[in-house]
């Protein structure tokens, strides 16, 4: 029943997030008036204001307290520890998402117009387990039900925030992100059923990040790419809003690298015609089909239908 009730809610958020993704372009810092009216929520003042400083001149000035070092002061290693025996690494960025929203600089539904994995019960079971872990960190950090309960979402993200070099957040590598600075006020309260739905879409969603160097010759990349898998060069993970959006297929046509840094760029792998489906591939595509089918369910939770599959290569 959870698994269907969470699709559900997916399918009418990933209708929202059309228009979400359509709003995504619009460069504007302020609300203007006319949003206003006919957006009430939004007309809660926005955390940073520009104002005369003393001595330099103008400068940016929070209007609201930030709850920034939640991350900081808690205490993880019983946490960490639980996901290290478990084997477990997506958890680890469902805390820092916890941490960021509870520092105003995420909204906790950011990941809701993404994909979820469909979850059997024993996944649930565990990920529960994990939550009691992480609920622990911060209420022995001294974090209130308040503070966890009462959260400032922020209520769109800046442009860039839909562009490929849309970093949601990582564990290993984070990154300041820039937000319109419109904002609203709403009660999240950060549930299980938070919890357990953020891990599902972090589940399907998650990219690791592997530098490919100055690596140009794009020809090379996916050789590179199955090269840097062996080699376990992996320097975190991330999940990003658009790529997530790719779909699979097992003789891509484009393939996402990370340059030097950890934004994320896609690379044409062979001439694409316009309106042609950019699809990347999620594994390495050098195994057999069956291996292949495997993984992309046991992984993913989809059965592969690309050509190649099809064809049964
Ligand atoms: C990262 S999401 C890609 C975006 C997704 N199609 C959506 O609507 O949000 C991955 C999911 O897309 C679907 N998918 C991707 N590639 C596929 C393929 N080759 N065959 C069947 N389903 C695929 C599967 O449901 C998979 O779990």
């Amino acid at each position: 029943m959870f698994p269907l009730v969470r699709y559900g809610r997916w399918l009418k958020n990933l209708k929202k997030s059309q228009s979400n993704l359509l709003l995504g372009f619009y460069i504007s810092s302020t609300t203007t008036a006319a949003q206003n009216e006919s957006n009430p929520s939004r007309s809660s003042p926005p955390p940073i204001r520009v104002s005369l400083t003393q001595s330099a001149g103008r400068g940016v000035f929070a209007t609201r307290a930030v709850f920034y070092e939640v991350e900081k002061q808690a205490d993880w290693s019983a946490y960490r520890e639980y996901c290290c025996t478990q084997g477990l690494k997506y958890p680890l960025l469902a805390k820092r998402l916890a941490c960021m929203v509870m520092s105003g600089v995420a909204n906790a539904e950011s990941l809701d117009i993404l994909q979820p994995a469909i979850l059997s019960p024993e996944m649930i079971l565990q990920m529960e387990k994990e939550f009691t872990l992480l609920r622990s960190a911060f209420e022995e950090a001294n974090v209130t039900d308040e503070q966890m309960a009462c959260i400032l979402c922020v209520c769109q993200r800046f442009i860039l925030g839909f562009l490929l070099s849309d970093f949601l957040f990582t564990f290993s590598m984070p990154k300041i992100l820039e937000f319109e600075t419109s904002v609203i006020f709403d009660l999240i309260v950060l549930t299980k059923q938070w919890y357990v739905g953020v891990l599902a879409r972090i589940r399907i969603n998650a990219f690791r990040i592997e530098l490919a160097g100055g690596l140009y010759d794009y020809q090379d990349l996916l050789s590179s790419a199955a090269a840097l898998v062996d080699a376990e060069a992996a320097v975190g993970n991330a999940v990003y809003m658009l790529p997530s959006f790719y779909n699979h297929d097992c003789d891509p046509n484009a393939h996402i690298v990370w340059i030097e840094n950890s934004d994320a760029r896609v690379k044409a792998l062979r001439d694409i015609e316009a309106g042609e489906e950019l699809r990347i591939c999620y594994i390495d595509a050098s195994m057999e089909h069956d291996a292949r089918q495997t993984l992309l369910y046991e992984g993913f939770g989809f059965r592969c239908q690309c050509l190649r599959c099809l064809s049964g290569d």
